[in-house]
């Protein structure tokens, strides 16, 4: 069984470049962003990832400078950027930041729109750096065509070009590949991926797709409601989840609620050993559908019978819904490859202990 950790770790190891300290931000009476404390290291990428009005936008407007800071401050090596009483304007923060919909000016070449905002530079340093940009995006043979004449992942590229042509200290990406499709997007992020991490710049990715936040990040912070919720790496998160919402942003769960008694758990797929919890405490029980395990009927004297309602074959995986006896709630398993399962069939069906989650009852 794991314990659940209920601490929020959301410091970068050392070296902070960026970091947000009791950050507060309201619009009206609706409170965005909740005592936010965050901490990014230099070459770190750090994905935050959480539903839809969870805050993510507001917080990187804030570090970025589109929004002011009413409450906590904002510092980049150390340099406050902004508190409540001063704030540097957004064209003097070293923040690179890139948009969703890449924001791409229609007018100007690729080129260009590379060498936007660069205007405080000498224009010999200017050409040097659009030109060294091009070619780490592999867009010099693009240099005069206009971004209406490109492919999203091209955009993209542009986009971020753009982004890093200030040589900022700190990279936001918003949503950063949502208006490309699904195929694209991969390779895209890759590339994107391949590109920050040979600059060495920290970088906060805003999403709210946690298979992104895995791949791109090597933190995760989960947002819920304005507030950190957990900040960690891929595999803590998935393995050590802090709370529910967390396991279930990160994977299909199977729930039960229940009520601690004489050191159990009952669930209806079976006991959990909790010594260490008092007696008449109400706990959620979650199994991942990936570690429900099915074996033919009566294999298991731990195991459950079940009874297969149905099941569809996804490619990777064979995801198989089961009626728990009585037929008064249904399970999920989701088993790798193609099991040849039938509705009707009956199994038993345990849940894998040293993976089974116990969490407070909400
Ligand atoms: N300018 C604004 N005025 C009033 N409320 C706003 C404003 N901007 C955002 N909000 C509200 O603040 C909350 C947080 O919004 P925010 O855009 O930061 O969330 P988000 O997590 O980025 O959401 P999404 O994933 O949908 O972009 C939401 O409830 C939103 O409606």
């Amino acid at each position: 069984m794991t314990d659940a950790p209920f601490t929020v770790n959301s410091s970068a190891p050392s070296q902070s470049s960026v970091v947000l300290t009791g950050i507060t931000h309201r619009y009206g009476p609706l409170i965005a962003v909740d005592g936010v404390s965050l901490s990014v290291a230099p070459r770190e990428v750090v994905c935050i990832v959480g539903p839809s009005g969870c805050g993510k936008s507001t917080l990187l407007r804030l570090i970025s400078g589109l929004e002011t800071v009413q409450a906590g401050t904002i510092t980049v090596d150390g340099v406050p950027l902004a508190t409540a009483d001063r704030s540097l304007p957004p064209e003097k923060r070293p923040v690179g930041m890139m948009f969703q919909d890449f924001a791409l000016f229609p007018h100007l070449t690729v080129a260009g729109n590379i060498a936007f905002g660069q205007t405080d530079r000498p224009r010999a340093e200017r050409k040097r750096r659009v030109a060294e940009l091009l070619e780490t995006m592999a867009l010099t043979r693009y240099a005069d065509a206009y971004p209406h004449t490109l492919s999203g992942g091209q955009q993209q590229r542009v986009a971020l070009a753009r982004a890093m042509a200030r040589d900022p200290k700190v990279l936001l990406l918003d949503e950063p590949f949502s208006a490309l499709d699904e195929q694209l997007r991969r390779s895209v992020r890759e590339e994107v991926v391949r590109i920050i991490r040979a600059s060495g710049i920290a970088t906060i990715v805003v999403t709210h797709d946690p298979e992104e936040a895995m791949e791109m990040g090597n933190r995760v912070v989960v947002m819920e409601a304005g507030r950190i919720v957990q900040a960690d790496t891929p595999v803590n998160l998935y393995q050590r989840p802090a709370n529910s919402f967390v396991a279930r942003l990160f994977g299909e769960v199977n729930r039960f609620q229940s009520t601690v008694r004489d050191g159990q758990i009952v669930t209806p797929l079976g006991r959990i050993q909790a010594p260490h919890l008092p007696g008449g405490t109400r706990v959620e029980v979650a199994c991942r559908v990936e570690d429900l395990e099915l074996v033919p009927l009566g294999a298991r004297p731990d195991a459950v019978p079940v009874r297969v309602r149905h099941s569809s074959f996804l490619g990777p995986a064979t995801r198989v819904c089961l009626d728990l006896p009585g037929g008064a709630s249904e399970v999920h398993a989701r088993l790798p490859g193609h099991v040849d399962v039938r509705a009707g069939e009956e199994l038993s069906a345990a849940m894998a202990a040293e993976r089974v989650m116990v969490f407070p009852a909400e």
